[in-house]
């Protein structure tokens, strides 16, 4: 059922002449982990302090739990919990200290403040380590610290900057769990912007990949899949034990089979592109050949394919129109695919 929760309508944000945030739209449903992708200056911390109040827009509306955030940011502040990349605590206190300063600030009674700030230690797991000092946290700590900070609200909404910048594998791994598990158990809509595609695509419903203050698409990521490589959605990658003779003849009864668009060899691998999973037919038709099949494997899209192509979708548009700026972008993607 439809429950939109974050509403962007039209929303432009100019500085100067520089157009931040471009006619804006979308849609972010109860529950959902939505991530915003993009590269540097793309417009997603200013479209977050947009949804935020705290900047606003030059045309255009967004609401969050039905309160316009412009012309009520207090309310929508109740509702949200934003997490931004680099959280402040006061490091001579203890982590737990901390947490109920913040809940004191957000209103808890004092009869309830500190059993709460204990829950949401466990909660983050940290309760082993709430009475350290914040300072003496790792950078791990301090962002499942930050993410306690946030939750102690109880919101409805978390919005996140970058969480996981900084973080050790296993612990962004644990980080995204746990993200994943209170939006299950809470039904806490989660707003996430990173860079970090695998990420992403590890923990969000949908996805929306923003250039230049535009929003070049937002789906599902299979779906997003089945739209840009609906030509090549199943590549499939055969090898056997020795080097493909009588090629022509293959590749020729290999484009006879229904939905194959491409069959290439090298050496002893066939890849074979085509529109559906028909991976049983290709074996069948090797094995029919005679020949030794040693492995399969099916190419899946991930987020990083599909980013590269609107990518260089967007591009070729510009260059097409002839805009500048090419070089810059291109620069920016390499550094993003790092
Ligand atoms: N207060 C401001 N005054 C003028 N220009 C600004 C201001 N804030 C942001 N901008 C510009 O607006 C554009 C979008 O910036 P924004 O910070 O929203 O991008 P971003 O997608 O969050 O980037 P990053 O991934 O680097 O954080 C950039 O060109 C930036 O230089």
């Amino acid at each position: 059922m439809e429950n939109p929760v974050i509403e962007l309508m039209g929303l432009t944000k100019l500085y100067g002449s520089l157009k931040a945030v471009d006619n804006l739209s979308l849609t972010i449903q109860k529950g959902e982990i939505y991530g915003l992708l993009g590269p540097n200056g793309a417009g997603k911390t200013t479209t977050i302090l947009m949804m935020l109040g705290l900047t606003e827009p030059t045309s255009g509306k967004v609401t969050v739990c039905g309160y316009n955030a412009t012309s009520n940011p207090v309310a929508v502040k109740k509702k949200v919990g934003y997490m931004p990349d680099n959280m402040g605590f006061y490091d001579g206190m203890s982590a737990l200290d901390n947490l109920v300063y913040i809940g004191r600030l957000n209103g808890i009674p004092e009869s309830t403040v500190r059993p709460r700030a204990t829950e949401m230690m466990d909660l983050v797991g940290l309760g082993q380590a709430m009475n350290k000092k914040a300072g003496t946290y790792s950078r791990g700590m301090k962002q499942r610290l930050g993410l306690a900070e946030v939750l102690i609200k109880q919101p409805e909404v978390i919005i996140m900057d970058e969480p996981t910048l900084g973080i050790d594998p296993a612990g962004v791994s644990a980080f995204l769990s746990l993200i994943r598990q209170l939006s299950n158990q809470q039904n806490i809509t989660v707003l996430l912007s990173s860079h970090h595609l695998n990420q992403v695509q590890r923990v969000c419903d949908r996805v929306g990949i923003f250039v230049e203050g535009r929003l070049l698409a937002s789906d599902h990521i299979a779906r997003l899949s089945n739209h840009l490589f609906s030509r090549d959605a199943h590549v499939v990658k055969i090898t056997f034990d020795d080097q493909v003779t009588g090629w022509t003849e293959c590749q020729a009864g290999l484009l006879n089979i229904e939905g194959v668009t491409r069959a290439t060899v090298h050496e002893n691998t066939v890849e074979v592109s085509c529109t559906r999973n028909a991976t049983p037919e290709f074996v069948r038709y090797f094995v029919g050949k005679g020949l030794n099949i040693m492995g399969v494997h099916q190419k899946e899209y991930g987020l990083e394919e599909i980013y590269q192509r609107y990518f260089e979708n967007n591009l070729t548009e510009k260059e097409s129109n002839g805009k500048s700026g090419n070089l810059f972008q291109r620069s920016i993607f390499k550094k993003i695919k790092k």
